[in-house]
């Protein structure tokens, strides 16, 4: 039984804290929906384990996230990070030779679970190497201190990527279009199918505030591109250039590349069934 309560509890939104959901969420305003909603801010990995637990309702969390709790979850639709090649913002900082780096270790962001796969993917089934991984937090140095790569992602990686560190860096985006002709879906938006059906309503605010939020923010970039050399640094012509290798769609290509890396994903076992790409709302009358 829903109880008046219920009907009408908070709904909490996670938002991932890097600039590449901005073409997504910049203005976003729950003070403008039709529910009480508040906002999450955390990193991927955070976010994840919120909406898995159900501290959170409906959020954007890593693709591979929404791959291991497919049947719990649904996805918003025409809502991702994706990128079609190089994305500057998934990177692996070499300290030793690639050659090395296949069997040596390497040192993950604590932040990410796509990307972190992939790399798996990349290592064992493109590259033919065994490397030993290792989660730690996103700090270059330290991370190289006592490994042969690391692997960087979101805002991190593009600050890491200008410093004057020295070291050779590969883009996993680019690897993974150079390897599969595909583009790549690193973020998806997802909301618990429980709450999907207890709160129809509220869900249908949110989901429109978004997609009104993303046709804003693609008719004019500007705002976006201001706020991030004003929070991050570097140049509105850098801004430009990552934001242009960005999509924010989820159609037939996004959905190849998605449904190839799950299903290398399941070759390696890093997964365990075949994911569906269920969506919002068809699937909650289903
Ligand atoms: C493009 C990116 O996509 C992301 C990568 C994620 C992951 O590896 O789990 C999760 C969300 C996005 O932040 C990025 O971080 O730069």
């Amino acid at each position: 039984m829903t109880t008046l309560e219920e009907n009408s509890r908070l709904i909490r939104i996670g938002r991932i804290d890097y600039a590449n959901v901005w073409p997504v969420f910049h203005g976003f305003d729950e003070k403008k929906l039709d529910c009480d909603a508040e906002v999450v801010y955390g990193m991927p990995a955070e976010l994840n384990r919120k909406l898995r637990e159900g501290e959170i309702d409906v959020a954007a969390i890593s693709s591979f996230a929404y791959g291991m709790n497919s049947d719990d979850y649904l996805l918003l639709p025409d809502l991702s990070v994706s990128a079609a090649g190089a994305v500057q913002s998934l990177l692996l900082f070499l300290k030793s030779p690639l050659e090395k780096v296949r069997f040596g270790k390497i040192m993950m962001s604590s932040t990410s679970a796509t990307t972190v796969n992939l790399l798996k993917i990349v290592m064992e089934r493109f590259y033919g190497g065994k490397p030993e991984y290792e989660a730690a937090e996103p700090n270059l140095h330290a991370m190289l201190e006592s490994a042969d790569a690391a692997l960087l992602i979101g805002d991190h990686a593009i600050r890491a990527s200008w410093e004057n560190h020295g070291y050779r860096v590969l883009d996993l985006g680019e690897i993974w279009r150079l390897w599969t002709g595909l583009g790549m879906t690193f973020a998806v938006w997802a909301v618990r199918r429980d709450a999907a059906k207890r709160h129809p309503d509220a869900i249908a605010s949110i989901y429109r505030e978004l997609a009104s939020c993303k046709r804003r923010n693609l008719a004019d970039r500007e705002p976006i591109v201001r706020e991030a050399v004003r929070r991050i640094g570097g140049t509105p012509d850098y801004w430009n250039g990552y934001f242009d290798g960005l999509s924010h769609d989820f159609g037939p290509s996004e959905q190849a590349g998605l449904n190839l890396y799950f299903q290398y994903a399941r070759e390696l076992g890093l997964l365990d069934g075949p994911v569906g790409l269920e969506r919002w709302p068809e699937s909650v009358h289903a």
